[in-house]
């Protein structure tokens, strides 16, 4: 079946209005081109057509290149054939003018069609970007060439480099668009338009041959210059984003076709490597979150959730308030005292106000999102919550007395979540008789920022409680990921083996900062060392006690921590952990680490292995990542996972692990199962439970399977 065509209409006026159709967002797949081709001739070679406009149906223009048909463009293809033989030589070098009339998204391949065309009329609300760099590629029709020609070199390298969009309106001040108008206007308006460049009354615009916004040479180099700089410290990893700023280079230096040529086949070139395989798995992973199996087919509709209220103020619950604030949802904010409940508004103010510094705020919505939060010191206002967020320290009992209070004064629909990251939900709920309501949202440190929300649930929560936990996630702009329950749900508990083999490593001789070091050259953003000052020693003690009950088999008892607690280092909030902190919380080693490492190595009374403290970078990547992919296959065959992908986002939102590595699966794969089963077997010789491969990796090191290939016999507990 074809993905995707375009249709053609030819008004009474002369204008032919070509209409991309590919619900959707219209993405530009290979039956789309193939039918823009051809709709393209017939408009140019009939004689009653003086002018064309180019639009997307249902009000999105385009989301760009159908990012799925990267594997299967034909293999002989001619280099330039799309982007110089037809959108150049046919499309923008036509002797009838193209407007395009611009809704919803213009992205990638949807803006750089559009930017081929002699104008462009858009609506205000309308997103105009090239994301491509998002996808390890650049954009391949042109983008790079006409960008910086339309709206200048500086804006340009922005919206490339940040892949950060314009809105309709701002877009118009830069002169990406040349008029914006309300969507009723917009086709009419565009076919005026088109039908005055026609009769020279509006400019008949190439925008591949204007150089009136282009800076001077000297400048050019300058301006490119420093983006090289800024690329490379935004990720010394990465080299498609020096390549697009070579291509502009090129374009600028030697001409826009020699650039359209560099581009397509630089582009060619990038499409292929594994960072962008890994990008556009991400792509479709993160929209893959929220498709859950057994719930997604019973139809059901998300209630409206206006009203949440959350019990605690302290850091995870004043940052989920700021992020359900700043999303327009009502928030009532409960305290135990008015000192308390004083930090809490504080802390939300403080979130808000650094959103103002950096921009992604105006003052006067500071002022409008303030206003939707309240404070309380009882639960009499819980009455009109639709749903509460509880977010207070990791203690059973207390959690266990805020759930039965929070069944005798909520209404008998409000859903019950809790915020724990590692505690039992049935555990939490066992003095309520509403198991149904109760369900974990489970946010990351700082809430308001972190892009993940784990939604747990037992097999007693209703499928409706989730399918409304999944629309809070999309009306805070979160991605969701549902799970199920235990100890540490997924994302924590995933991760926990690689806490555990840090300090296994360290008491074998290794170096803390250097393991830092090369966990944050693999690309992650910071090491275990350094992430535990700054969650704090208090709750790592915690979450390890939950670990060592629940999976004491494959838990290192390393005393470290202990040892520097017992000296009043606690992690970044006492400015002394693993790091030393200034005024400014610039992190710098301690030498005096040394004392308290000699110590926990002698309390550990090892055996040192004299191969491990030689281990180069990549094995000590593997030793600490490997028993994660492990943990992983459990979670999967238990079925608290319920796909492979789900784990490789969550690793990347919630972990930080760098998404062009695809995910902590995805990136396993391309070792496969049986090299990561030999190794761990391997050192759990040595070393034990910690490393030993589970079944689930066993049976697909055997089996020559994907780890990422859905498990036969695994029964999901979802
Ligand atoms: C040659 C060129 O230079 C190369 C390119 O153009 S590469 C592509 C560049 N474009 C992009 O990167 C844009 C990618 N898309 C997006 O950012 C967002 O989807 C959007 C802003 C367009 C819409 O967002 P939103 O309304 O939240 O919908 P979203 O859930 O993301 O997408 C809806 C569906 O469209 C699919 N989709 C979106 N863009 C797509 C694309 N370019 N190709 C294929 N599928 C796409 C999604 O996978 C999703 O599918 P699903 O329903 O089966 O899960």
């Amino acid at each position: 079946m074809a993905r995707g065509s375009t249709s053609v209409e030819v008004r009474r006026d002369g204008v032919a209005v070509i209409t991309v159709s590919n619900p959707p967002v219209n993405a530009l797949s290979l039956d789309v081109i193939a039918s823009l081709q051809r709709d393209y001739g017939e408009a140019l070679r009939r004689s009653d057509v003086k002018a064309i406009v180019l639009t997307g149906a249902k009000g999105r223009f385009s989301g760009g290149f159908d990012i799925n048909a990267f594997d299967k463009k034909p293999k002989n293809e001619k280099p330039g054939y799309l982007s110089i033989d037809f959108l150049t030589d046919i499309v923008e070098d036509a002797p009838k003018p193209s407007v395009a009339a611009i809704d919803g998204v213009a992205l990638g391949g949807g803006l750089e069609l559009a930017m081929v065309c002699h104008a462009r009329v858009s609506t205000s609300s309308a997103q105009l970007g090239l994301p491509e760099l998002q996808l390890g590629i650049i954009p391949g029709l042109g983008g790079t060439q006409r960008l910086p020609r339309l709206v200048g070199l500086p804006k340009a390298l922005e919206m490339l480099l940040m892949s950060k969009p314009l809105k309709g309106v701002e877009a118009h001040k830069f002169g990406l668009v040349d008029a914006v108008v309300s969507a009723d206007e917009l086709i009419s308006t565009a076919c005026s338009w088109a039908l005055e460049i026609v009769e020279d009354k509006r400019p008949w615009f190439r925008s591949l041959h204007r150089t009136d916004r282009l800076p001077a040479l000297e400048e050019t180099k300058k301006i490119l210059n420093f983006a090289r700089v800024q690329a490379q410290k935004q990720s010394a990893s990465l080299q498609h984003p020096l390549v697009c700023i070579d291509v502009i280079e090129e374009g600028i230096i030697s001409g826009p076709r020699a650039g359209l040529m560099k581009e397509t086949l630089c582009g060619k070139m990038l499409e292929m490597s594994q960072i962008s395989k890994s990008l556009r798995h991400v792509f479709f992973a993160q929209r893959a979150t929220s498709k859950i199996p057994n719930i997604s087919i019973l139809g059901l509709t998300p209630r409206r959730i206006h009203k949440v209220a959350i019990v605690g103020g302290g850091l995870m619950g004043s940052g989920i308030a700021t992020a359900l604030i700043s999303n327009n949802l009502l928030v009532i904010l409960k305290e135990v005292n008015e000192q308390f409940l004083d930090a809490g508004i504080s802390r939300v103010k403080a979130n808000l106000q650094s959103l103002v510094k950096r921009g992604q705020m105006t003052k006067e919505d500071y002022e409008n999102k303030l206003s939707l939060l309240s404070g309380v010191l009882d639960y009499e206002q819980f009455r009109e919550a639709d749903v509460v967020i509880e977010a207070v320290i990791e203690d059973l009992s207390l959690k266990q007395k805020i759930f039965a209070d929070l069944e005798k004064y909520c209404h008998s629909n409000c859903i019950l979540a809790t915020n724990t990251s590692t505690i039992d939900l049935h555990l939490i709920g066992q003095k309520t008789s509403c198991q149904d309501r109760i369900a974990g949202a489970h946010f990351f440190s700082p809430a308001h920022a972190m892009p993940l929300l784990e939604i747990i649930r037992t097999h007693r929560t209703s499928s409706q409680v989730v399918i409304d936990l999944l629309n809070v996630a999309k009306q805070i702009r979160k991605t969701p990921i549902v799970v199920g329950n235990c100890t540490g749900f997924a994302v924590n508990r995933m991760f926990f083996p690689f806490t555990q083999v840090a300090y296994f490593l360290v008491d074998y001789g290794l170096d803390v900062y250097h393991i830092d070091h090369v966990i944050t050259k693999f690309g992650m953003p910071m090491g275990p060392f350094r992430l535990a000052d700054l969650v704090g020693f208090g709750v790592a003690i915690a979450s390890r006690k939950q670990y060592l009950q629940s999976y004491p088999e494959r838990c290192y008892k390393s005393m470290l921590i202990q040892i520097m607690l017992e000296e009043n280092r606690t992690g970044e909030s006492s400015r002394k952990g693993f790091y030393l902190y200034d005024d400014k919380r610039k992190a710098s080693p301690d030498p005096e680490m040394n004392k308290y490492i000699e110590k926990s190595r002698s309390m550990a009374s090892i055996v040192q292995d004299p191969k491990l403290p030689k281990l180069t970078d990549d094995e000590i990547v593997e030793m600490m990542l490997f028993p994660v992919v492990n943990e992983a296959c459990r979670l999967l065959d238990e079925g608290v996972a319920m796909k492979a992908s789900d784990l490789d986002v969550a690793s990347i939102m919630g972990r930080g692990f760098p998404s062009y590595r695809g995910g902590v699966m995805f990136w396993a794969d391309s070792f496969g199962a049986k090299y990561i089963y030999d190794r761990l077997k391997d050192w759990s010789k040595y070393h034990g439970g910690i490393f030993e491969p589970y079944e689930y990796l066993s049976t697909r090191a055997r089996q020559g399977l994907s780890l990422a290939a859905m498990a036969d016999g695994a029964m999901s507990r979802l």
